[in-house]
């Protein structure tokens, strides 16, 4: 492979598409080298990511042309389901390329690396075949995992997200209208992303989703249950101690509200309560679905895979 590197990107005019396109546009190595979508099949990617610097045409590519045509990475961001297709024709015709996929579909198979560089780089450096985190679960894990030698129960947590996390198809938790001065629960149980952060924590969580009326952003809030009595100053010190050396990891005594998350290219991560009786921490943490919560996940995982460094392009 020679720089700059070749990225093949399907489901480009989607929401996390449209994110790709102008982290690839800005990223010194990397280069688009076809976007596909059936949609706006002709129209030039410029239309709707002006950033685009390499004069792609949105293409209606099927699996086996997208496995044919040249490319050092294929990153999948089309809904959840519709990745299988591609891989099993990227494995026919071009089985050493890299492969980033942002939907659920392969975030329980062992063959994959789980995409969560600040709790797993080491297993996603040189892989080939990587599946992206979702977005609440990126905020999650990322607020609990610290705490996870000093667990005394499960963890529960309550997020929120923008509508944006619900893709472009029209349902209700993306209709602005049915929003409007509105917050909707979902997934009251067995949320995807709750089956998800239990298996890459490694312990039992329990999770609710909401959409509320902003466009992108995630807030979530993790109650949870603690072995031993531990002092505030102490909680926080544990998540120092974890992500000292972790960019696009910020950390703060108060609780990050909805929109310290959105834009921003990393979490935020806050509050750091415990209650009167010490038995139970709180810590609220906010990202961009968007952003960390998707695209720029996804640019760290193809770094890794290409060996450059980590942040490249990102920050
Ligand atoms: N939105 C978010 O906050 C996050 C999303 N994700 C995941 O990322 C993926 C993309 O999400 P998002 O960008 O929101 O989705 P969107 O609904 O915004 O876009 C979906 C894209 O996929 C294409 N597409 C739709 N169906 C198919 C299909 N069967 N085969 C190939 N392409 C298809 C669409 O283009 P066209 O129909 O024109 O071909 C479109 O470009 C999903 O798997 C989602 O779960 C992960 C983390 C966060
Ligand atoms: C608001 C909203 O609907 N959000 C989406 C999460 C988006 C995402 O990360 O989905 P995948 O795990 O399928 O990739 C949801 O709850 O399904």
């Amino acid at each position: 492979m020679t720089t700059p590197f070749l990225v093949g990107l399907v489901g480009a005019r989607g929401h996390t598409g449209r994110e790709l396109i102008r982290l690839i546009a800005g990223h010194p190595e990397l280069m688009l080298a076809y976007a596909v979508s059936r949609e706006f099949a002709g129209r030039p990617v410029a239309d709707i990511a002006p950033e685009d610097k390499d004069e792609c045409v949105f293409e209606a590519l099927n699996p086996e042309e997208v496995a044919k045509r040249r490319a050092d990475v294929v990153i999948l961001a089309a809904p959840d389901g519709a990745a299988g297709d591609y891989v099993a024709e990227i494995e026919r015709h071009a089985p050493g390329r890299i492969i980033v996929d942002l939907s659920a579909d392969y975030r329980f198979n062992d063959a994959w690396a789980y995409g969560l560089p600040e709790l797993n780089r080491a297993n996603i450096a040189g892989k080939s075949r990587i599946a992206n985190p979702g977005c609440y679960a990126t905020a999650l894990q990322l607020a609990v995992a610290p705490l996870l030698p000093k667990l005394g129960g499960v963890p529960s947590v309550f997020g929120v997200s923008g509508y944006s996390g619900a893709g472009t198809k029209p349902s209700p938790k993306n209709d602005p209208e049915r929003l409007k001065d509105n917050l909707m629960s979902y997934a009251l149980t067995g949320h995807n992303h709750e089956r998800e952060a239990t298996r890459h924590l490694g312990t039992k969580i329990r999770f609710t989703p909401h959409v509320h009326p902003a466009f992108r952003g995630i807030l979530v809030t993790a109650h949870i249950p603690l072995a031993e009595k531990i002092s505030e100053g102490d909680l926080m010190a544990l998540f120092e101690e974890k992500y000292r050396d972790e960019p696009l990891i910020a950390l703060r005594n108060a609780a990050p509200e909805l929109k310290d998350g959105t834009g921003r290219k990393g979490v935020i991560i806050g509050g750091f309560a415990v209650s009167a009786d010490g038995g139970h921490a709180v810590i609220v943490a906010a990202e961009d679905n968007l952003l960390k919560g998707a695209a720029v996940q996804a640019i760290q995982n193809v770094n890794l895979a290409l060996g450059l460094d980590e942040l490249k392009g990102v920050i």
